[in-house]
């Protein structure tokens, strides 16, 4: 934080019962000496955060985003070899950068090193190093989710020991790549590999280099053009691309898992086909996890804003006559302080998630691999749906939350809130991934039934060999203290996903009588089954997670203070799902309802004079916020005025201001 002495923030740090310094020591992860490098990094370059207060064109965004990528190429070479000697890796990642970079480095050198083999890897070196600048190709125009009928095909040529890529119409054109636009010079094209005998072996991945890297125009074959303008990223230069009959070499088939020999015979390599789909599983939740990462990372930038200007700006309270600030109204607590608990739930629980990646390369016994992908693979399918979500809800409430000042792009809430909008489509449609988790949960069901043990390595499911028992658990809090217990709020939600599951469970039995077809059985139980059954499983394993991350401060202060943060995340999201817990029996009468409404109530109103220091332990630096609403000085005010009053535009005078008087001149003269 930059100086604050007089900051009128410091009338609420001055209050806080725990010692925010203490808080973000706890909350540091093993990246963190390398993420404040990045920091210095990007303090010695400023063109990657100024910022116009008027909107550049289209043309000049996406030209200033890909300076940016190739300075963040630069920043990551630089620490690479810095930090080379201890093996850290470098994540480079920031606001408004990170779409662009993970799309360059994180996807596409990460996908051809699972993918390919020895081959590729000068692809990965060069990919990592930004010598090419890469994209991961799989939609297209008229196949999204629907993979199967993709139409784009890559067929082997015998003679030359080629492919041949073909889009035979406009309906299979790749479509949406990122970076792919104007920039791309390679792509992992997915397409359905047909052999000299017409034999499809459906889609499979290649790497393709597409545009000279030295003049960045389309090889002869090859149509690119950009979709153009869209809703939030708009500095992303997402493509289209064509292929007429384009030849690749043979050896740019990604082929980790089938190849095709020189005499063209197509060869399977899967030794066994559970750990070889338990590690594609891996790969797609890899960049899952990631996207609900830095969707929390973008929760944590809106509610710093959106808590630091409500900790400064005033409104007329009934107490002495007094301008006070907005955060002591309660109506506003309701609305601000249930994001701080998303964005903290989110910080803690997603950094343990993708420190899961590394245990991938490092266990040997195949059994335990196996159920460490698929659960991992049920994990992402909720977890980015449901962050996603939420965030973006949450991220709507800070703007509103802020008022009027905050509709102007100096406040950087329009540009987080456009990042995180669009995640709930790309790297796997939300409503399809819940639909994926649903399906491991229901595969254990049967096993519950005849009282299997379920024992998986990340403990997500694993409450539920106690099913049964579970199920019989009542609501019996006597009061607010002993149902914030956070024990008590997983109980709760442990008994909300076995009730769902097996309601879920049951409804596809009874589907299943009347409809032979599991597309249509499990389309049929998609709504108030399988959505919300994904839902409670996610909550369930992150109340769990950030429990146990709790239980391991010593300071008392942090840990209350954790705790509360914890109970009304709990609660705040059990409010969502009460009717389930009344049709399932947990709770009759009305105290259930009251009783989450109290604790919701008094959580915010215990938690509001922390609010600001809560903010300060997770609030990224101010020159990377670079908001003026959100600054560590709260002096909104001033930093609102010096912005204003400095920017050249605001005092120009219209030059279309002699229209004006034309107009008027002819409208006197009718
Ligand atoms: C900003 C952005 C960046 C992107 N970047 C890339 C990229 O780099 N590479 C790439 O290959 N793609 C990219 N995409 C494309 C993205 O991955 C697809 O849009 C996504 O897979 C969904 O496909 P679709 O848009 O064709 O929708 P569809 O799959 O056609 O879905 C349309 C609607 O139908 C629903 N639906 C579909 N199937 C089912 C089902 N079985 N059950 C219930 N409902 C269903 C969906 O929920 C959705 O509401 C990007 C998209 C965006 C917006």
């Amino acid at each position: 934080m930059n100086n604050t002495t007089n900051s009128p923030l410091n009338q609420y740090r001055e209050k806080a019962s725990f010692d925010w310094r203490a808080l973000r020591t706890f909350l540091q992860s093993d990246d963190d000496p390398q993420q404040n490098r990045f920091y210095d990094e990007l303090r010695k370059h400023p063109t990657l955060l100024s910022k116009s207060s008027i909107t550049p064109s289209q043309e000049d965004l996406k030209r200033m985003a890909s300076k940016h990528l190739l300075d963040l190429i630069d920043i990551r070479k630089k620490l690479t070899r810095e930090m080379s000697a201890s093996g850290a890796k470098v994540n480079v990642t920031g606001p408004s950068s990170s779409m662009r970079h993970g799309q360059s480095f994180d996807l596409f050198a990460s996908s051809v090193a699972k993918l390919g083999t020895e081959r590729h890897q000068e692809f990965c070196r060069k990919g990592d190093a930004g010598e090419i600048i890469g994209t991961f190709a799989l939609t297209e125009v008229g196949h999204g989710t629907n993979t199967k009928s993709m139409q784009t095909t890559a067929t082997y040529d015998r003679d030359t020991k080629e492919f041949i890529i073909h889009t035979p119409n406009f309906y299979s054109a790749k479509c949406w790549m990122g970076n792919l636009g104007k920039k791309a010079t390679h792509i992992i094209l997915y397409a359905q590999l047909i052999m000299p005998d017409n034999k499809n072996h459906g889609l499979h991945a290649f790497v393709v280099n597409v545009r000279n890297p030295l003049t960045l125009l389309p090889y002869p074959g090859i149509s690119i053009t950009d979709i153009g303008e869209k809703i939030g990223l708009k500095q992303l230069d997402n493509g289209l691309i064509m292929f007429n009959k384009y030849r690749i070499p043979k050896e740019n088939l990604l082929n980790r898992l089938a190849d095709v020999n020189d005499d063209g015979v197509y060869i399977s390599t899967v030794v066994n086909p559970k750990l070889q789909f338990a590690n594609s599983l891996s790969m797609l939740s890899t960049a899952r996890v990631n996207i609900a990462g830095f969707c929390t990372e973008y929760m944590r930038y809106g509610i710093t804003i959106a808590i630091r200007n409500a900790s400064v700006v005033k409104q007329r309270l009934p107490e002495n006559g007094r301008d006070l600030p907005i955060l002591e109204n309660p109506a506003h607590q309701i609305r601000l302080t249930p994001c701080l608990a998303l964005a903290y739930v989110g910080h803690v629980v997603f950094g343990y998630l993708a420190a899961i990646q590394s245990q991938f390369t490092s266990i040997t016994d195949e059994d335990v691999l196996i159920n460490l992908g698929n659960e991992y693979h049920a994990l992402s399918s909720a977890a980015k749906p449901v962050s996603s979500w939420l965030i973006r809800d949450f991220m709507k409430d800070c703007k509103e939350i802020c008022g009027s000042h905050v509709y102007l792009t100096i406040s950087e809430m329009e540009e987080i809130y456009g990042e995180v909008e669009p995640s709930s489509n790309y790297e796997g449609d939300n409503y399809v991934l819940t639909q994926q988790c649903a399906n491991f949960l229901l595969k254990l069901w049967p096993i519950v039934m005849r009282g299997g043990r379920i024992d998986f390595p990340l403990s997500s499911v694993n409450f539920l060999s106690n099913a049964k028992e579970i199920l019989k658990c009542k609501f019996t809090a006597n009061n607010t203290a002993d149902f914030v217990q956070p024990e008590n709020i997983l109980t709760c939600f442990q008994w909300l996903t076995c009730y769902l599951l097996k309601e879920t469970f049951e409804k596809q039995q009874l589907l299943g009588k009347s409809e032979t077809n599991p597309f249509w059985i499990k389309n049929n139980s998609q709504v108030y089954y399988c959505r919300a059954l994904a839902t409670a499983y996610i909550l369930t394993f992150y109340i769990d997670r950030f429990r146990q991350i709790i239980s391991n401060t010593a300071d008392i202060a942090t840990k209350t203070v954790l705790i509360k943060l914890l109970s009304l995340y709990g609660v705040w999201n059990l409010h969502n799902y009460v009717h389930y817990f009344y049709q399932g029996g947990f709770a009759i009468g009305a105290e259930f309802g009251h009783m989450i409404e109290n604790v919701i109530l008094k959580l915010c109103m215990d938690l509001k004079d922390d609010i600001v220091a809560l903010v300060d332990a997770i609030a990224p630096p101010d020159f990377l916020l670079n908001s003026v609403f959100g600054h560590s000085d709260g002096h909104i005010y001033e930093r609102l005025e010096s912005t204003i009053t400095h920017t050249p535009e605001t005092f120009s005078k219209a030059k279309w201001r002699g229209d004006v008087s034309e107009w008027k001149y002819q409208l006197s003269k009718l």
